[in-house]
Order: structure tokens, then sequence, then C-alpha cells
């Protein structure tokens, strides 16, 4: 498990998804100092209202603290900001307990921090557990140590109990709920990564190979027929080389485009690498489906253009069934052969093997 400091590299340079990370804790963190800040200086004043002058000038420290985590997170020191705050909860609930009895609720706000010990990847895992448990025999020992308040602070301490308990619930549940928010953004992004292409945005080469290694599972286990089909642009050297690389790159998004929209929902549309693309076709016979990949091969120049380039822009395909008992690497070669064979029939055309 990794920490915000080990997410940074050597060099000054660091990549969008992992400044937002550090970021996202850098905003929770920015957060509970901001928080923490607030309610220790409420707190000087509550505890002068209740006459208990010790605690008030040991919440001026606290806020002197919180306020140090302030700028420790703006350094982007999360370690060091995250254990003074841990500690200032440990000596807070310590100090407010003793004087004003378990009752009163103070060693509440070490639950939070606990929470917010174990989901911000501030310090290594095993500092962070270590702390956690800390926190827990901490809170513990106030109950059985300090169970009941004193005659002085009876006539409030309920109230102080009440408020503590809603004090310390919000930032448990805020911390709960911005993991919650962190893990999804962070699953999304995975997702992301791991299967979509960055240029055409389609599936990538590694996704459409667990996909075809699937469904030959699954025709091999139940027969479900299935056929895929290699696509090539024909001549785009042509269209890099006289427009240059970007246009070259509008012409792959445009072209797969119209092939990904021309396919149907349960079809799997990828980018196989460069300008090749690999479509699978579930659940269907080569029969099926010859005529429908046919008309989209024709259609393509008229659905397709580029500005600058008056030629047709078209494909070659190459498609087959999926024998029963075939290996991937097989079937690779198979449609890449038919493929090929397009290629040297004169491209713009489907070349099918079954
Ligand atoms: N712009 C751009 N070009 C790419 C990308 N990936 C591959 N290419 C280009 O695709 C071209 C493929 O050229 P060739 O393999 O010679 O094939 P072709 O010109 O399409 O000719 P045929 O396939 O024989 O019809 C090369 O110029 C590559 O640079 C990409 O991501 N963006």
């Amino acid at each position: 498990m990794v920490t915000t400091s080990q997410l940074k590299h050597q060099h000054p340079f660091t990549s969008n998804h992992v400044s937002n990370s550090l970021e996202q804790t850098t905003q929770i963190l920015n957060i509970t100092s901001a928080a923490g800040s607030i309610a220790h200086f409420i707190f000087i004043f509550l505890f002068i209202y209740l006459d208990q002058t010790t605690l008030a000038w040991l919440n001026v420290l606290s806020l002197g603290a919180w306020l140090l985590t302030v700028r420790l997170n703006r350094l982007k020191q999360h370690n060091i900001s995250i254990l003074i705050m841990s500690a200032e909860i440990t000596v807070h609930a310590f100090f407010a307990t003793s004087i004003l009895g378990a009752d009163a609720g103070f060693q509440y706000y070490l639950w939070p921090m606990t929470l917010l010990m174990m989901t911000t990847p501030s310090l290594n895992i095993i500092w962070s557990t270590a702390i956690a448990l800390l926190h827990m025999a901490t809170f513990a020992l106030l109950v059985l140590l300090y169970p009941s308040q004193e005659e002085a602070v009876a006539s409030y301490s309920s109230t102080l109990f009440i408020m503590n308990l809603i004090c310390a619930s919000i930032p448990f549940i805020a911390a709960a709920a911005l993991t919650r928010l962190t893990y999804m953004s962070q699953y999304e992004l995975m997702v992301k990564l791991a299967e979509k292409d960055e240029l055409t945005k389609l599936f990538n080469r590694r996704f459409a190979l667990e996909a075809l290694t699937f469904y030959m599972k699954q025709q091999s286990k139940n027969g479900t027929p299935f056929c895929i089909s290699l696509v090539d642009v024909d001549h785009f050297k042509q269209v890099n080389d006289q427009l240059g690389h970007n246009k070259g790159d509008e012409a792959l998004i445009k072209i797969s485009d119209y092939l990904s929209q021309s396919m149907r929902a349960t079809d799997i549309s990828s980018r196989w690498g460069g300008e090749e693309f690999l479509f699978i076709f579930p659940n269907v016979e080569l029969a099926q489906i010859q005529q429908r990949i046919e008309n989209i091969c024709q259609d393509m120049p008229n659905n397709v253009s580029l500005e600058g380039w008056d030629k047709a822009i078209s494909c070659s395909f190459g498609l087959i069934q999926i024998d029963a008992n075939e290996t991937v690497e097989d079937a690779l070669k198979r449609v890449d052969d038919s493929l090929y064979q397009a290629k040297k029939n004169g491209r713009y055309q489907v070349v099918s093997d079954h």
C-alpha cells in the first residue's frame, strides 16, 4: 500500500492521475484542518463560559496545533500534519475527559480521527493501524478511568455529550463519504485506463484479448457461435505523410466512430493497435453477419471524410467465425490471414474464412 509521498516521482513531472490523487488527499486534510481549527476556536469560548480555565488554555494550544496542520497541508507535509492532528485529539480527549468525565463525550473525537488515519494514505499502513489501535485503547481507558462526571459539571454534561456526539459524528460520516467518493472516482479512472484506448475511446487491445478469450471459453462450454473481424485502414500512411500526424489522428477518430457506431450494442469494438481495429460479434454465425459487414465496408467512404483529403477513406476487413476448440492464437492468425488477403485483392473489401 503506497502513501501519498511515495506516489511522487523522482523527476519534476507528475502525471495528472497522480497529482489528482495527491490533490484529493490534500483536500480532505485541508477540510479537516479547517474544521478542527474552527471547532477549537469555539471551544475556547465554550470553556471560558463553563468556567473551565485549564481547558480554555488547552484549546488555545490546540488551536495553534490545528492552524499548524493547515500550513503543513499547504506544504504537502501530510504525514506530519496527520500525526499532529492525532496527538492533539488524543491529548485533548485525555484532558477534557479527566476533568469533565466520560459522560461529556470528548473521547468520541477519537473515532473520526481513527477513520481519517486509516483512509488517507498519509502514513504507511502499519503506522496508521498502530496509531488507530492506540486511539481505541485511549478511548477504552478514558471510559474506564473517568466514567462519571464531577458534581460541578453534572448540570451541563448531558448537553456537552450531545454536542460532542454530533460534532464527532459529522466528520466521521463526512470522512466515510469522502472516502467512498474518492474510491469511486479512482475506480472509474482505473477502469478507463485499463479498458479504453486513449485516442479513439474504443476498448483497448488488452480488453479485446480478454473478451476474445472469454467468448472462446463460452463457445467451447456451450457451443455458442461467434465471429471476429480485423480491420485495417487502407493507405493510411499517405494521410499521415501528406496531411501530418495530427490529421492522421483525426482520421483515426472519425474512422473508429463510424465503425463502432455501425456495430450493435452487444458487439465489442476495439483498437487493436495503430490503424487496426478488432471487432467481436457474440452469438452470431458468419452467414448471419457477412452482409452487414460488407455494407459497413462499402458505405464507409460515404460516411467518413477528412478536411483536405479528397480521396476515399476505406478499410479492408478480415472476417472469421471462430472454430470449436481453436486457440486464441490460431483465431488471430486466421483473421489476420483474411485481412492480408483483402489487402492483396486490392483493399476496400471483406474477406471471410470459415
Ligand atoms: N496519425 C497516426 N498514425 C498512426 C497511428 N498508428 C499508426 N499510424 C500510422 O499508420 C500507418 C500505417 O502504414 P502502413 O502499415 O504502411 O499501412 P497503410 O499505409 O495503411 O497501407 P495498407 O495497410 O497496406 O493499406 C503508418 O504511417 C503509421 O505511422 C496513430 O496512432 N496515429
